[in-house]
């Protein structure tokens, strides 16, 4: 199994490019199974994620082409299985997406039920009660969950929380169910408007994207569009941060601002200087090591994508910060691996107590999670002598090309097998 190596390195210089966002670009091929025409979508990042989910979409009958530089070009038009092998299945949870697309096209669908991880047991009950208020039934039996629909009809449906995943696979089931579905108290997320944004260019009828009311107008049939992936958020905060952690002057490139007000406010809060210029910003992280209290919610909140990058951050800063998780309640599988490396983290409950030391040392530590992963690089950034991160599977999964992009910054990180 390869692993990452991250050595002390020196303040990070330069310019770095976001790719297309992971969380944008799997939900949007899922949806790409509910077109009947050309798809042509640009800007998808090179991620593990996404070669399984084009595998899943593949093994239903969509024909899917992928080219070089981001590009892939889908056609469900002969979409014949309802079904996804357990194996893709258990790679990515994300492909449970597909549900919501198979239901409203065929009628049917069925996939292995997505298990807990490392962040959390990640249920899929607000998913289910979305499809169940559309008159599908379900059935969920030996590790499988199965909906059956012929008719969806719109409804009203309110989320008991405005879970991400939940919003999508509802709105694509919407898109072809007869009548209004109206999503109450819906995800907010950017990655939900890009959603929306795709599904209307297919024929869609979809309005309230981005705000807690979403509302669909099912339609008969969607065609096929041409849609770029919006520029991938947690990947450009994640870049901040190695900035501000080795007192850096980079430009973060194909950046949508707005999308990352509270990183922005937080890196500021931290003495982190911070430029926008249109998609670009410059992130200089000379005095950027003081300590912030941080609470992750959902957005516009902080993101707990980025809590594990906050809090390597955290981990050399001035003081003492609370950070506190309220998405998931088990993403703190970060904290022993950076007490290896010399941090000083209490956990109590949903908060971590992350009192700032001077220095952080190598060690061999291992990837808990995506996230996790990312924070071990940037704390290796820092930390004297070598890092060595194994099951480095997970930042594969979400960040395309890190080491590559780390080291025209000048960070020395290398891979070996
Ligand atoms: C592929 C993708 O886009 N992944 C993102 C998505 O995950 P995902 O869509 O899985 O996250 P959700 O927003 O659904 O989950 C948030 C919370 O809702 C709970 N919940 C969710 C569904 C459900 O049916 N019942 C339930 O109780 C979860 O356990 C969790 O505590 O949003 C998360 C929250 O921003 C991000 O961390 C993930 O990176
Ligand atoms: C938790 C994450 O992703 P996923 O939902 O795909 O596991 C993430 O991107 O940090």
């Amino acid at each position: 199994m390869s692993k990452i190596v991250v050595e002390k390195s020196p303040p990070l210089k330069g310019t770095v490019r976001v790719s297309g966002a992971k969380n944008s670009a799997l939900p949007i091929l899922a949806a790409s199974l509910l077109g009947t025409e050309d798809i042509i979508l640009e800007d998808v990042p090179s991620l593990r994620d996404v070669d399984v989910i084009c595998e899943v979409l593949s093994s239903l009958g969509a024909e899917v082409q992928r080219y070089e530089g981001g590009k892939i070009k889908i056609n469900s038009a002969n979409l014949n299985k309802h079904e996804t092998p357990y194996e893709l299945m258990s790679k990515m949870r994300a492909s449970f997406l597909v549900m919501g697309p198979l239901l409203t096209r065929l009628g049917k669908a069925k996939t292995s039920l997505p298990g807990g991880c490392a962040i959390g047991t990640r249920p899929i009950d607000l998913h289910l009660k979305g499809f169940k208020a559309l008159g599908a039934d379900i059935d969920v039996d030996h590790g499988y969950v199965a909906a059956y629909g012929d008719k969806l009809v719109g409804d009203r449906i309110y989320l008991d929380f405005p879970s991400v995943g939940a919003t999508e696979n509802i709105m694509m089931a919407a898109v072809l169910a007869e009548g209004e579905t109206v999503i109450d108290n819906a995800a907010m997320e950017p990655e939900i408007v890009d959603l929306a944004n795709f599904l209307s260019k297919l024929g869609a009828d979809i309005k309230g994207a981005g705000t807690s009311s979403i509302r669909i107008n099912g339609v008969e049939k969607l065609g096929g569009c041409h849609h770029s992936v919006i520029p991938d958020r947690i990947e450009a905060g994640t870049y901040m941060v190695a900035s501000a952690i080795t007192g850096g002057d980079i430009i973060v490139e194909n950046v949508i601002t707005s999308h990352i007000k509270p990183v922005i406010a937080k890196l500021r809060e931290t003495g982190c200087e911070i430029w926008e210029n249109g998609d670009k910003v410059r992130v200089i992280g000379k005095n950027s090591r003081n300590a912030v209290d941080v609470k992750t919610l959902p957005y516009p909140g902080f993101p707990t994508d980025m809590q594990a990058q906050f809090m390597s951050l955290m981990s050399v800063s001035k003081g003492t910060s609370v950070i506190i998780e309220t998405v998931f309640e088990n993403r703190f599988m970060h904290v022993d691996e950076l007490k290896r490396m010399g941090a000083d983290i209490k956990i109590d409950g949903r908060s971590a107590i992350v009192q700032g030391v001077d220095s952080l040392t190598g060690a061999q530590v291992k990837a808990t999670d995506l996230r996790a992963g990312a924070a071990l690089i940037l704390a290796g950034l820092i930390a004297d002598g070598q890092t060595t991160i194994d099951h480095v599977y997970h930042i594969d999964r979400g960040y395309d090309g890190i080491e590559k992009k780390l080291t025209k910054l000048g960070a020395k990180i290398y891979r070996t097998e």
